[in-house]
């Protein structure tokens, strides 16, 4: 049994490069041309037209050497100057020919268009160049792994064309392939790939993947690539029963096999839309790391807890609201040896304080008035073996946290109404907006418990201090599954919010401005949402204001802009009321405030 990647290179090329020079001949026929593909030694594999003229150019003094010699495709020097003449674009004129790299990006041929061709060297170069890339999509889909096959671009439409990155993966994730127009959209140099998963470099393991074409079908799903920027893609999911097994005669590709090799890789995968295969779990990128969008204070914090982690350290959250406090502990759990047993979250300011007792540590049957029949055993006793999130824990009336204290002491959880302890083995994590050493001084929050909760204590830093926007705001996107893009002007509004919510209030935005935009469309300032509008105009109006310089004599403009500030003033902020008040509408506030003039800034 044989595989095509089990074939060498010049074979694969043999038959890939066979319906290429086909179609050359056909457009270049009858012009005193000849078309060639040699091999990379500059054995010619296939020749169409004038045989002389090929000949003389894959001899061994030939001008075929110079396109061996360099990853560019290279303008040849005429026949008659082939032996002794460098190529040089300004003295050619016998031709134009391309190198052909392989899917792992070896040299392994020549593609060449032979004839008196000075007047057309720039059409020549061209064609040579996109005729060796659509032999070397063909080697790259022949000799790929067997799980996917991603084709991927920033604009949908480049999809399936030339320019449209390839990628492929093992149906495990792990060894990645991808092609030059991949890893220039990825910006990685080939010998990255090495060090990469497919989940490292787009984001998402194939399992979600495969969710994300579902939910897409039958437009292009969206990946988040490592840079923060969004790529489209469609994707070919091998198909294991399918033709991927047959065999090549004897292991050597003949002409008359040329048509059902040729014809291999379509063959052998199939849409990825329908039927998927068994997908392998969530592979190698860690769930902290995806956290990582590129600014320093969160690499810093994921740092310090890939160094706790496993350890059973209790870890102590603070961070304002909406900054990911949950979501940071639960990707705690998700990165550490508990992961597959239970994550417990209990939200200690939501509930009321009488119940906080029984949620958390249990209760025997008849316990108190409107317990259930059969008892509760309570969150710390579910969270057995794996992590307990105690979110707003400074919001926990100080007689439960004496209980807490105990329980986290002698590891133990005694259920209200029993008298039996049951032994508890749970890591701690803690999130809370509130200064525990305030609380604590304001006799708040017991500082014995304090110590017991911060083995490290990790601060989340708020979306305005945050220096990778750019990038949350394409993993968001990417993730609300709605192919849209940020037009740039907002994205700098959006840079000058405080955002109040963080992380909340961003997702909420972008959900619901890629909505209004529609999908695969760019989110431009009419699709906000008016109340965001207007929670952008005060402070845009502050830094107008702050600019002014005062000067006595105000032109019309300026005294019309003091007089929306003062009614934006004297409306709290509220756009909507300033332009009734004004007469006027909110967007010709948003446009006197110039606010589209600062976003282009
Ligand atoms: N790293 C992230 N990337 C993108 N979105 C995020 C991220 N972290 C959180 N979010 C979004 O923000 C929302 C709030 O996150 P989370 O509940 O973790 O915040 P929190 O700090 O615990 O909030 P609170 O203090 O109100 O409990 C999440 O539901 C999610 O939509």
């Amino acid at each position: 049994m044989q595989h095509e990647s089990a074939m060498n290179s010049p074979s694969l090329l043999f038959v890939h490069a066979l319906p290429v020079l086909d179609l050359l001949q056909h457009q270049l026929c009858g012009k005193d041309m000849a078309v060639l593909v040699a091999d990379a030694q500059g054995q010619p594999l296939h020749v169409r037209g004038d045989a002389a003229l090929a000949q003389r150019a894959a001899g061994p003094d030939g001008a075929l050497r110079a396109a061996l010699a360099g990853p560019d495709p290279v303008c040849l020097p005429a026949p008659c100057a082939g032996a002794c003449a460098p190529p040089c674009q300004h003295e050619a004129s016998g031709g134009a020919a391309a190198p052909i790299v392989d899917g792992q990006g070896r040299l392994c041929g020549v593609l060449a268009i032979l004839g008196d061709c000075a007047s057309d060297q720039p059409c020549m170069l061209a064609l040579a160049r996109m005729s060796a890339n659509m032999i070397e999509r063909q080697l790259f889909l022949a000799s790929a792994p067997q799980g996917l096959t991603l084709h991927f671009h920033a604009r949908g439409a480049c999809i399936g064309t030339l320019q449209d990155g390839l990628a492929s993966c093992s149906a495990d994730g792990r060894a990645v392939m991808v092609n030059a127009a991949g890893l220039a959209q990825l910006g990685l140099p080939r010998a990255a790939l090495a060090s990469h998963t497919f989940a490292s470099l787009f984001g998402a393991t194939l399992a979600e993947l495969a969710e994300r074409c579902r939910m897409a079908a039958p437009g292009p799903a969206t990946l988040c690539l490592r840079d923060g920027g969004v790529a489209h893609c469609r994707v070919q999911f091998w198909d294991s029963c399918d033709t991927m097994d047959r065999p090549c005669a004897g292991g050597v590709v003949s002409g008359a096999d040329d048509d059902a090799a040729g014809a291999g890789p379509a063959r052998r995968v199939r849409a990825g839309l329908g039927r998927l295969p068994d997908l392998p779990p969530p592979l190698a990128e860690t769930a902290l790391g995806r956290l990582d969008t590129g600014d320093a204070r969160m690499a810093q914090v994921i740092a310090k807890l890939r160094k706790v982690a496993g350890t059973d350290i209790a870890v102590l959250i603070t961070g304002e609201t909406g900054s990911g406090k949950e979501w940071l502990a639960q990707a705690i759990h998700r990165d550490s040896p508990r992961a597959r047993q239970p994550f417990v979250a209990i939200n200690c300011a939501s509930i009321p304080e009488s119940l906080i007792e029984s949620e958390l540590f249990g209760y025997e049957e008849g316990a108190f008035t409107g317990a259930r029949r059969k008892g509760s055993p309570g969150k710390i006793a579910l969270a057995n073996g794996g992590t307990l999130f105690l979110d707003e824990i400074g919001d926990m009336p100080l007689p439960l946290q004496a209980r807490l204290l105990r329980v986290l002491q002698e590891r133990q959880v005694t259920p209200l109404g029993s008298a039996r302890s049951i032994p508890v083995d749970i890591a701690l994590v803690c999130a809370t907006h509130r200064n525990l050493r305030e609380q604590i001084e304001a006799r708040a929050f017991r500082e014995d418990l304090y110590y017991r909760l911060n083995g490290l204590v990790v601060k989340l830093p708020a979306l305005r201090e945050r220096t990778d926007l750019p990038a949350l705001l394409a993993r968001v996107l990417c993730e609300e599954g709605s192919g849209c893009t940020v037009a740039p002007d907002v994205a700098r509004l959006m840079e000058r919010h405080r955002w109040p919510g963080n992380l909340r209030q961003l997702r909420s935005v972008l959900r619901t401005a890629a909505v209004m935009a529609g999908p695969g469309q760019e989110i431009g300032l009419d699709h906000l949402a008016d109340d965001f509008m207007d929670d952008l105009a005060p402070a845009v109006a502050g830094t107008e204001a702050a600019s002014y310089d005062g000067a006595p004599a105000l032109a019309l403009d300026q005294m019309e802009l003091q007089m929306i500030q003062r009614t934006l003033a004297a409306h709290g902020g509220n756009t909507s009321a300033a332009a009734r008040a004004l007469g006027i509408s909110r967007n010709t506030i948003y446009r006197k405030l110039g606010m589209d003039r600062l976003a282009a800034a």
